[in-house]
């Protein structure tokens, strides 16, 4: 049978179901369990789901027929391939179900261990998580449990391919059976910490978001239909025009933050959804809330969701079809809760009666706030908790269990699915996204006052300082010279100095960045040219006003033509730090460091500028080669000095000779030693280009860090 291409895109509007989803305790005692994703097809079709999978190849299907073909395992002249799984109450294909043409995700993984480089001096290796087995299916919601720094978030990364620099993985984690690179769009990733955009209203968020995510064949107004209907899922329709707050403003609360960050990663309804810690700031209702919303889209959507929680209550326990119980890296328990709880209970752990099960676990296995015992080993006296005692335990019997049993045989199953690769999904274009972070960047500077507004206050009240103390310097002394070049090189240093300000604004832009960018939403050039093009008319007004200022108050060489050069030569030196800055957070990503560092460099180049020591006096190895030829002040100022000088002249030292002129380009030459074998405009192009290396140096960066990242992280992960 054909597949029946879906009439709605993915993210299309679904009923809500006509009841809440099913409880565990009903859905692990199905006898026989059919139904697709761990459900009944009673429980399918009374929840609503059943009509939506309807869709696809399924569509036309009886139920009865369908649970027989499940049953059977394979359905004759159909392209529906059907696994049951001998412990498992689910059979569901690896093939499309929802009818988008799209596979669904069965995740395993075996044996996976992740360990940290100790340090220098030849510290072993510290192991992070040991020897993990486990699986996720499409439909279900997987929850891993533990106690903090148990390795729930070591996990997660290691599945989605997002493990950081310095950590080792080894162990076999396959998608369908296979290694797969995912496709963009497939997976999700809700990470601990909420990286939003703090000037944006939720609405503007999530809507912002769309246009990045969905395709340009998609109209404007069903994006914004479908970016609200998103944000109300979440229950967030009071909050949709609030800012999101962040440094310097209060916004939505941190709950609110979890939920809209949620919002953003299902726009799309990815196959394979991670959410790191979902319920944390929220209250048990709005918990509550949260995930069942997420259990049912997941078994609307057919999608795989593995979430790392922490201490659920019981009525959200219920909405997870599986639990991995962490702790010290080390697997507790995998399965289902039922059975965790029986686990628990025949080996010595039972649950007391009026303690959820959640609870129980994790008190159990938390050894944090245990007192320490010493224990007589055999050969060396070892410090231990009760809780270290219980993991031993738990984690021993895990090993010869049934449980761990039932896991490998459902893992075995999973393996041989063979459903089709993941398409790439259709999404906006190069064109589109450029324009969307154009947009998005330019409201995002506009409303942020420290961006450019603070830096723009500033420059004026120093252009007001600078053009009183240097008033209408005039051409009728010798002295004026002197004062001229220190108003180009005070002018210069300090514009270009100031920039460093607007890095912890720059620096959250880059989070938000690195975190689209891991999700696949856009790619680096999108985000340097929009950068650039939104950046450019602030920093043509921050040049602009403050140098009219100081140009005229000083009285510098006179000529439009002149002063456009001085004004598009601040521009330029501002791109240019701002490029070199970028850079700077590409590597060191703490905006306080990264002030430093800037700030450093750029004192340093300041001196090579020659300014301070002139071009023949510098020192040459290291501070004239290469330092003064790299110092992007040797070419703002001798431009803007060629721009000052060139057609002028002064009296000479009145101390010599009072009579006697000297010209501006004897000025150039001598006294400044300028480079006079080229014009100012090529100094211009020259600083032009510089701005344009550190852009690319920028670019160079991120790719080889993604490189190595996706090397280490294996095939998954959704970059482009
Ligand atoms: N890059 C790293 N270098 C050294 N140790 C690390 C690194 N990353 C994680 N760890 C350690 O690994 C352990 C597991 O960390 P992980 O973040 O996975 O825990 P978690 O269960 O998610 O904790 P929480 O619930 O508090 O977020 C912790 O002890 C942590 O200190």
């Amino acid at each position: 049978m054909a597949a029946t291409p879906s009439p709605l895109p993915r993210w299309a509007p679904t009923p809500s179901p006509s009841r809440p989803l099913w409880r565990w305790g009903a859905r692990h005692h199905q006898p026989g369990g059919g139904g697709g994703a761990g459900t009944s097809w009673w429980s399918r079709i009374a929840s609503g789901v059943f009509a939506w999978g309807g869709r696809g190849r399924h569509r036309g299907a009886a139920p009865s027929d369908e649970a027989a073909a499940a049953v059977a395992g394979r359905r004759s002249g159909c392209e529906l391939q059907v696994v049951v799984p001998s412990s498992a109450p689910a059979a569901v294909a690896a093939e499309d179900a929802a009818g988008d043409g799209d596979p669904r995700a069965f995740l395993t993984w075996e044996d996976v261990r992740v360990t940290v480089a100790g340090g220098p001096r030849g510290a072993p290796d510290v192991r992070i998580l040991d020897g993990i087995t486990g699986h996720a299916r499409p439909g279900e919601v997987l929850a891993i449990m533990g106690p903090s720094g148990g390795g729930k978030t070591t996990l997660l990364d290691t599945l989605a391919g997002r493990l950081g620099p310095g950590m080792n993985k080894t162990g076999l984690i396959l998608i369908n059976g296979r290694q797969e690179k995912l496709a963009y769009g497939t997976s999700a990733y809700v990470t601990q910490d909420n990286v939003l955009m703090s000037t944006l209203s939720v609405r503007e968020a999530v809507y912002y978001s769309a246009q990045l995510q969905l395709p340009d064949t998609t109209p404007a107004a069903e994006k914004r239909a479908h970016a609200e209907r998103v944000i109300r899922e979440m229950g967030l329709a009071d909050a949709m025009d609030t800012r999101i707050g962040g440094r310097v403003t209060k916004g939505i609360s941190g709950g609110q933050r979890k939920r809209l960050s949620i919002c953003i990663e299902m726009l799309t309804r990815p196959r394979l959804l991670f959410l790191d810690e979902p319920t944390s700031g929220l209250d048990s209702a709005a918990s509550y809330h949260v995930m069942s919303h997420i259990a049912r889209v997941a078994a609307r959507d057919g999608m795989t969701v593995v979430a790392a929680v922490h201490q659920p209550s019981g009525d959200v326990l219920e909405l997870f079809h599986g639990l991995c119980l962490l702790a010290a890296g080390r697997t507790v328990f995998f399965g289902t809760i039922s059975d965790a709880t029986e686990f628990f209970s025949l080996n010595g752990f039972p649950c007391p009666r009026l303690r959820s099960p959640s609870d129980h676990f994790l008190r159990t296995i938390n050894k944090d706030f245990d007192e320490e015992t010493v224990v007589e080993s055999s050969d060396k006296a070892k410090r231990k908790t009760a809780a270290d005692e219980a993991i031993e335990i738990l984690a021993t019997a895990y090993r010869s269990s049934i449980y761990l049993d039932k896991t490998t045989d459902q893992i075995v199953e999973m393996k041989s699915m063979d459903g089709a690769s993941f398409r790439r999904r259709e999404h906006a274009s190069f064109g589109t996204k450029l324009l969307v972070l154009t947009r998005r960047s330019f409201l995002n500077m506009h409303r942020d006052v420290g961006y450019y507004w603070m830096r723009l206050a500033i420059y004026m009240g120093i252009g007001v300082c600078l053009g009183t103390i240097f008033y209408q310097l005039g051409y009728s002394t010798y002295s004026s010279i002197q004062s001229r070049c220190e108003v180009i090189m005070y002018t210069i240093a300090l514009l270009t100095f100031m920039s460093i300000g607007g890095f912890p604004s720059f620096v959250e832009d880059v989070k938000v960045f690195r975190k689209e960018r891991l999700s696949g939403h856009y790619g680096v050039s999108e985000f340097v040219i929009s950068n650039t093009i939104s950046a450019t008319p602030y920093l043509s007004v921050v040049s602009l006003l403050p140098g009219a200022m100081l140009y005229y108050l000083t009285g510098l060489s006179k000529g439009a033509d002149h002063f456009v050069y001085f004004v598009m030569v601040l521009c330029v030196c501002c791109l240019l730090v701002e490029s070199m800055m970028m850079v700077i957070a590409a590597v060191v990503p703490d905006f306080l460091m990264g002030i430093i560092v800037g700030a450093g460099v750029q004192g340093v180049m300041m001196l090579n500028g020659g300014f301070f020591r002139l071009p023949n006096e510098l020192p040459k190895p290291v501070w004239k080669y290469p330092c003064y030829y790299l110092s992007f002040h040797k070419y703002a100022v001798q431009g803007l000095y060629k721009n000052e000088f060139v057609g002028l002249s002064f009296p000479s030292d009145q101390l010599v000779d009072s009579n006697v002129t000297v010209s501006g380009l004897q000025v150039l030459e001598y006294k400044l030693q300028v480079e006079m074998g080229y014009s100012k405009w090529v100094n211009l192009a020259i600083l032009c280009g510089m701005m344009l290396v550190y852009r690319m140096i920028f670019f160079a960066i991120v790719k080889i860090s993604e490189e190595v990242r996706q090397k280490r992280g294996g095939k998954r992960g959704c970059v482009r």
